[in-house]
Parts: structure tokens; sequence; C-alpha cells
């Protein structure tokens, strides 16, 4: 998956950090269903607080576009993440037995914590810009895994994981996302975004993101 032409730069500037979270345990665990229920449970409900601050740090990228389609584009993200995403965590959690204010009152793990306040910080301190190279990483991170791991979702003990990811209305929003990020980078970086002196300092949030993915798949494992 390309999404646009910044994304796959930055992708190579964290290519081992990139490699170990698109490939990580966690994710073979869900393509084969080797990855034990426990630990799905505990990850949907960590990933379902992420899911509240990281709808947060797209609403702050919502007030800091430049224009109308900037504008529509970070608020229709925030609309799939709520009311699309999130739907996937209820559901699977209510099957399990856990309800809506569970999932509301659980206790954030650290990993989760540090990894949405960075990017909430990222946004805070810098530009359009500098949010999108720290939001990146989970919008087209995962939609490279469902992308990845669709042919496996029939029949999947993790089906509905897979195809909510590989599902074209999130493979929509990767695209999206990606066009975004290459308007931003235009207008801010000039026609040859890498020769920017920003350019550096935009790699280093998207491979710090990237790091940060790694980690929640580590706590995923680590129930
Ligand atoms: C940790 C994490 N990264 C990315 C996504 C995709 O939105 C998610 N749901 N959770």
């Amino acid at each position: 998956m390309s999404y646009g032409r910044v994304f796959p730069a930055w992708r190579a500037a964290a290519a081992p950090h990139w490699d170990a979270y698109v490939r990580h345990a966690f994710v073979e665990g869900l393509r084969d269903g080797s990855l034990p229920r426990a630990a799905f449970l505990h990850y949907l409900v960590q990933d379902y607080l992420f899911l509240v601050h990281f709808a947060r740090a797209w609403a702050l990228a919502v007030t800091k576009a430049a224009t109308i389609e900037e504008m529509r584009i970070c608020a229709g993200t925030v609309h799939a993440l709520i009311d699309d995403e999130m739907r996937l965590h209820v559901a699977t959690c209510a099957e399990a037995g856990i309800d809506a204010a569970t999932l509301a009152a659980a206790e954030e793990r650290p990993e989760n914590l540090a990894y949405t306040r960075y990017v909430l910080d990222a946004g805070h301190s810098g530009d359009f810009l500098d949010l999108l190279a720290a939001l990146a990483p989970c919008v087209l991170g995962y939609g490279e895994i469902g992308a990845r791991l669709a042919p496996a979702a029939p029949g999947a003990s993790y089906g509905a994981w897979i195809d909510t990811y590989a599902g074209t209305d999130y493979q929509q929003v990767c695209a999206d996302v990606g066009a975004l990020i290459d308007g931003a980078a235009a207008r801010a970086l000039g026609p040859d975004p890498a020769a920017s002196p920003r350019w550096e300092r935009l790699c280093a949030t998207f491979r710090t993101a990237t790091r940060l993915e790694v980690g929640f798949w580590d706590m995923g494992l680590a129930p």
C-alpha cells in the first residue's frame, strides 16, 4: 500500500521499526488465530481507550487544518473512528460480557498513555503537518496490516477484526489521509519535501509514533 507519496518516504525512514510494527507477533497471531482470546480482549479494551484519545487528536487536526477540504477529511476521520471503528470494539467486548461502562472505566496502561499523549502533544506543540506525522503510523499501519491479512479473513477467529481494517471504508480513510499528508507537505515544505530543513524532524516524529505502536502490540501480548 502506498497511500500517497510522502507516507512511503516516512515509512522508509522508519524501516526497522515499521517492520517490527506491521509484522509483530500479535499481528501474526491475529492472522492465524493463534493469539489467545484473553490477550485479544485485553488489547481491545485498551484500544477502545486509545481510540477515544485518537479521535481527540483528529479533532485537534480539524482546528489546525488550513482548508475546508482538510477540515472535511479530519472531521470525517473523527466520525469514522467513533462510529465505525469503535463499533467493532464495543460489539466484540459485549459478546465477551464486557459492557460499555466497563470499557469506559478501564484503566489505561502506561504504553497506551505514552502513545496517545505523545500524539496529542505533537499536535499541540507543532503545526498541522507535525500532527499528521504523529497520526500517520496508526491510520496507515492498520490499513497496511488489514490489506495484508485480508486473504486470511474468511472463517478466521479474528476475521471481524481483519475485515474492519481491510474493508473499503477503512481503506478509503487511508487513501484520503495519504492525500491529506501530501497536500499539507506540499504547502508547508514545497515541491521537494525531503529537501526541507523540517524533513528530519517530521521523520523522527513518524518514527517515534511507530515505536509506540510496537510498544502497544507488546502490551497486547502481556495482559
Ligand atoms: C494502537 C492502534 N493503532 C492504530 C489503530 C487504527 O485506528 C488502532 N485502532 N489502534
